[in-house]
């Protein structure tokens, strides 16, 4: 088992790894708070400098704007750096869900859905990227201006902060409250309109049957009734969306008129509180206006953060799956200079392949039970038996994919699993019922882009399955792109052979490999395989009887 990775774990090293990128953002994001609390403060001594008549200094009208302008920059240069720094951690936590992705024990790897997988790879990783991007960071940056915003007005005047510490909490409320109501409409409207959709390539697949059971009324009231839900939920959106700007301002504007008529009523105990100058009148009313805003964004980055979290839940259970026993590059070599040893060993009573007493199954309902056979270099071998029974099986375990509960799997006396997977290209070439392509070239489907397969070898595999000519015909011919409609059904099972036997493996393993061939295609196919079966093990499975070679194994149905 690897060492094990977690979301946390993933972030904290890309931190480690980006230390400038790291202290930049703090830096920017202690600036951009900085730089914004002061330009009001010079504002309100400028204009009180006014009123009392003098000429307001020349380097503070400056700094004024250059503070300002500062502001502008720390802010725009926080987010670029937040953006750089999402797209590392997407990089790393893409890269390391595609790592344990090919490290995952096939067991593992047959439980996962496809789209589940899509789904942690794109959505999962996006959300995390933005619980960073705009979710914990900019949430601290949010909290510490309120905090200093806050702290500044306790200083200018006591009693607008003992006013917004009221208002601040009652807001925030609004504000979530709001934000809810509008995320579960705008999730509403997304179910409604995946509904609608999905009613209209419904409704044309069965045409005929609706048009014949005259179901056309119910239909469309159906696609109706969804088009209406989707309506309502946007109207609700809507209306949250239009009713939260006002209230703001006029809270605002409330805060403000109160505030002042408070200060400017002359009563000596008000005055305590909410006395102050024009100047800080004109600071504090820029304050208010600057507080509003980060309430509202807290808000929207606490939604944030609690969808990352299931984001993040999600990622870590992929990165907690089982792994393949892993085998590193030392002890590769060293057990295949140990397997050269005991192949030598194997040639002299020539097993290759031996089944000892197992039982597997994949649940706990047994497939195969006491199960033994031995397998000697250079046999021809078909594994026949009911739908079911447990051919297939007997390859993966061939391959080293699953463990059996009892007795053991033994590829030149050692055991399955253990083999890495370098030697498993060299020891095994496995055709299956049906050509998967990889996006590449013809070349490359052969070669599986493995650089130990040279350009000669892929077309000596071709020409040992006789697809060479074939090939050749093609515009391009090895270097034509790979697409659906370049092959017949039967050329494209010569392709598996030519990439089962490009690596020159010892044991050929065909599943099925004529099944869906016409009887003339499969005589071909079958020539191929003669020709690629010289000198090589091969272990099949096949039900038609005319495709069956060698000795055969009954794989009994328990
Ligand atoms: N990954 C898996 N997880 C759980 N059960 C599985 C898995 N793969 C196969 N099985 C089950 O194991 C049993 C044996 O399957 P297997 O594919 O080995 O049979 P088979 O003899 O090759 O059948 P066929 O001739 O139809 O290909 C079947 O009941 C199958 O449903």
């Amino acid at each position: 088992m690897k060492n094990r990775k977690s979301v946390s774990s993933i972030i904290w090293r890309t931190i480690k790894k980006k230390s400038f990128l790291s202290a930049g953002i703090v830096f920017a994001v202690v600036a951009s708070v900085v730089t914004a609390l002061l330009p009001p403060l010079i504002l309100g001594k400028v204009i009180d400098m006014i009123t009392a008549g003098q000429e307001p200094a020349f380097i503070l009208i400056l700094s004024y704007f250059g503070l300002t302008a500062l502001t502008g920059f720390s802010e725009s240069f926080r987010e670029g750096l937040l953006t750089v720094f999402g797209q590392k951690i997407t990089h790393a936590l893409r890269s390391s869900l595609m790592d344990k992705y090919t490290h995952l024990t096939a067991d593992s790897l047959t439980g996962q859905e496809p789209g589940a997988v899509v789904s942690r790879f794109v959505g999962d990783v996006d959300v995390v990227e933005k619980l960073f991007t705009s979710g914990i960071i900019s949430m601290f940056a949010d909290a510490f201006r309120i905090i200093s915003i806050l702290v500044v007005i306790w200083v200018k005047n006591r009693g607008l902060a003992i006013v917004l510490a009221v208002i601040l909490p009652f807001l925030f409320w609004f504000t979530r409250r709001v934000q809810k109501s509008m995320l579960a409409a705008k999730v509403e409207n997304r179910r409604a309109v995946g509904r609608a959709s999905g009613c209209v390539p419904e409704t044309l697949h069965n045409i005929r049957t609706i048009h014949c059971l005259q179901k056309e009324k119910y239909m469309t009231e159906r696609y109706d009734r969804y088009i209406g839900e989707s309506y309502r939920a946007v109207e609700r959106s809507n209306f949250c969306d239009a009713i939260y700007s006002p209230v703001i301002l006029i809270l605002n504007a409330v805060v403000v008129a109160v505030v002042m008529l408070l200060s400017a009523s002359g009563n000596a105990q008000v005055l305590m509180l909410f006395g102050m100058s024009a100047g800080t009148a004109v600071a504090v009313i820029n304050y208010i206006s600057q507080i509003f805003g980060p309430v509202e964004s807290l808000g929207m980055e606490i939604q944030t953060i609690q969808s990352a979290i299931a984001g993040v839940h999600r990622i870590n259970e992929f990165l907690g799956l089982e792994e393949k026993e892993e085998v590193t590059g030392r002890q590769e070599a060293l057990k295949q200079s140990q397997a050269a040893v005991r192949e030598e060993d194997a040639e002299q009573d020539e097993i290759i392949a031996e089944f000892q007493h197992v039982t597997f199954g994949y649940r706990e309902q047994d497939i195969l039970q006491d199960f033994s056979f031995q397998i000697r270099k250079g046999e021809q071998i078909t594994l026949a038996g009911r739908t079911g029974a447990g051919k297939s099986t007997i390859f993966k375990l061939l391959l080293g994919l699953y463990e059996p509960k009892k007795g053991s799997v033994l590829i030149n006396g050692r055991r399955a699993g253990t083999v890495g997977e370098k030697e498993k290209r060299k020891l095994f070439g496995y055709v299956e019922q049906t050509f998967h392509q990889v996006p590449g070239t013809v070349r490359d489907q052969i070669t599986l882009f493995d650089p130990a397969i040279t350009p000669e070898m892929a077309e000596e595999a071709a020409r040992l399955a006789g697809l060479h000519e074939t090939v050749m015909a093609l515009e391009k011919g090895y270097d034509m792109p790979c697409m659906d409609g370049i092959f017949s059904e039967g050329q494209w099972q010569l392709l598996s052979i030519a990439r089962a036997v490009a690596a020159g493996p010892k044991i050929l393993l065909l599943d099925e490999i004529t099944a869906n061939l016409d009887a003339q295609t499969e005589k071909e196919v079958l020539r191929a395989l003669q020709r690629a079966a010289d000198g090589r093990t091969v272990i099949s499975i096949s039900h038609r009887i005319n495709a069956r070679t060698g000795r055969v194994i009954t794989v009994r149905m328990l």
